[in-house]
């Protein structure tokens, strides 16, 4: 679904690459650990799935799609179609936590109708029924999470990116997070989540991919924090700690945080519990077993994710996950990358948008700094080439078989160990495409004021299970359609975007911003007129088809 075919990634021109030739691919249903110290490339890999910054080397694909290639006006819709969650929540402080919500929905049409029923079922899914007419700074950082969560995933986005969620949270909002997030994997999105917490990590024992420097260096399925002893990111960050003065044996932890290992062993002692795992991607994985698909009910999903702990972690029992230093903690403590800290240039503050928009740094072009036919000569031979140019020893690389299907997300069976009728409904009642209310009515009459519910406290409605698979919301459709239209029209796809004449029919739709939250919300800041030019553009070629 998403791959990185050794992919570098470089903000300035001569510096370091903040990410540098990385192979992977994360499938449909995945759930992934994204870790690493800080400055390893984590942010810089989530952005560069939501195509906020071309690789200078190497392809990346989501659903078949090189994302280089993607036109630049089918990028907003396209980032629409993907969900993002902050660190620092970013929900819009003069909206309140309904409006928030709503707003993700208003900037792609739906109904006004639709919007209430959808918004207040999300929310209700979060936990935050009660508290909708609250404005960010009403309501804490837990519950502002969980609403930014919700305005994600209001569009059923088959795609779920997450920076560091839960690194602003005390342990226990920090496991609300999490069950959410299992709950919405559970119901077939893929999610990526960067993380710098070890206790949930080790906790949840799922698929851990891990970068050092901004290259890939472990990507092990039912992973753990600490990579595990003799693999080769184990050795390669022993050395490097013993060539930075560490002592080998110090405590100290191989590249992220000053704690002791307490749950290596716990994954697994508890996939040698578990019987095979179907449709394991993972050829490297020192723990060969997923745990069981965490229940639809948060309580059991928590329960469930604390069974698979061995008494050697802390947190067992029923008490909230507790790590072994406080977040902001670790994150003080973390850098035990000593030359990478030395080595870190004194940038501007990282945010999420792009060194092209970062005043006075010299900004490498987003053209390939190879040839384009360089490239592409690069793209053909990868997979004969792949040997020569990874640093990761063949026994810690992942292979992955090649999905025909991959170039469509929406034609896909329950995750793997997932069993969708066990899911709580997240698109069980995904509101339909509506005759009544074209995208940009809706948008032009829409009033908030209205769609706000009467009162704060509504019955929270539970979930539904799913008959079969998954029904197909507005979002997943148009990525769907998003990406079969890219592939049936050669003309467009075979072209980048920048090469798109002048004079071509489609109407001009204003540049995304650099950010993906900017670029989600700033589009509707956009006059009625543009939007009726963008659906002319995006839904005219469609009834062309
Ligand atoms: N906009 C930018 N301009 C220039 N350099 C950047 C930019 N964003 C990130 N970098 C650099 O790229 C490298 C990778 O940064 P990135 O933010 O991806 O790391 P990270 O693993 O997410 O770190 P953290 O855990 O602290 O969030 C770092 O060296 C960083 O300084």
């Amino acid at each position: 679904m998403i791959r990185f075919d050794q992919v570098s990634r470089y903000y300035q021109s001569g510096g370091k690459p903040a990410l540098e030739d990385v192979t992977v691919e994360f499938n449909r249903g995945d759930f992934v650990f994204l870790i690493g110290a800080s400055g390893s490339g984590k942010s810089t890999l989530l952005r560069m799935i939501l195509r906020e910054g071309l690789p200078q080397r190497g392809k990346i694909t989501v659903a078949g799609q090189n994302l280089a290639r993607m036109l630049e006006r089918r990028v907003p819709e396209y980032r629409r179609s993907i969900g993002m969650v902050f660190q620092d929540f970013r929900l819009l402080p003069d909206k309140t936590v309904y409006e928030n919500v709503a707003f993700a929905m208003r900037v792609i049409g739906a109904p006004r109708t639709q919007i209430r029923k959808r918004v207040m079922k999300i929310l209700s899914r979060v936990g935050l029924e009660h508290l909708t007419k609250r404005y960010p700074h009403e309501i804490s950082g837990g519950e502002q999470q969980r609403a930014a969560i919700a305005r994600a995933i209001v569009n059923s986005p088959a795609i779920l990116l997450a920076d560091e969620p839960t690194g602003n949270l005390d342990p226990r909002a920090a496991e609300e997070v999490m069950k959410i997030l299992r709950w919405i994997n559970a119901s077939g999105t893929t999610v990526i989540m960067a993380t710098h917490d070890r206790a949930i990590v080790d906790r949840m024992a799922r698929r851990v991919v891990q970068l050092h420097r901004g290259k890939l260096v472990r990507d092990q399925q039912d992973g753990s924090y600490d990579a595990p002893e003799g693999s080769y990111a184990w050795e390669l960050l022993t050395k490097e700690q013993e060539e930075s003065g560490l002592r080998a044996h110090d405590p100290a932890p191989l590249l992220t945080q000053a704690v002791p290992m307490v749950a290596v062993g716990a994954a697994a002692e508890h996939n040698q519990q578990q019987g095979p795992e179907q449709g394991s991607t993972d050829q490297n994985s020192t723990a060969p077993n997923r745990p069981e698909p965490d229940s639809p009910e948060p309580d059991s999903a928590d329960q469930n994710s604390t069974e698979h702990n061995s008494t050697e972690h802390p947190h067992d029992g029923e008490a909230p996950l507790e790590p072994e230093v406080a977040p902001g903690d670790q994150r003080d403590t973390e850098p035990m990358d000593s030359a990478a800290s030395l080595e870190h240039e004194p940038d501007p503050a990282p945010d999420e948008t792009s060194v092209a928009d970062s005043p006075g740094a010299e900004v490498v072009p987003e053209q390939p700094m190879e040839p384009p036919a360089e490239q592409e000569n690069a793209e053909d031979s990868a997979a004969a080439s792949a040997d020569s140019h990874r640093v990761i020893p063949r026994e810690f690389r992942v292979t992955w078989p090649e999905d025909a299907s991959d170039a469509d997300p929406i034609e896909s069976s329950s995750p793997a160990g997932v069993d969708a009728a066990d899911m709580p409904a997240l698109d069980g009642e995904a509101f339909e495409e509506s005759p009544e209310a074209t995208p940009q009515e809706s948008v032009e009459t829409a009033d908030l004021a209205a769609d706000e519910p009467e009162t704060d406290a509504l019955t929270p409605v539970p979930p539904k299970p799913i008959p079969g698979q998954p029904s197909r919301s507005i979002t997943q459709s148009r990525l769907a359609w998003l990406f079969q239209s890219e592939e049936s029209q050669g003309t467009e796809t075979d072209k980048p975007a920048a090469d798109e004449p002048a004079g071509a029919a489609r109407p001009e739709v204003p540049k995304p911003r650099a950010s993906a939250s900017e670029a989600s919300y700033s589009d509707t800041r956009r006059t009625a007129e543009q939007l009726r030019a963008s659906k002319r553009g995006i839904f005219g070629r469609r009834g062309s088809r």
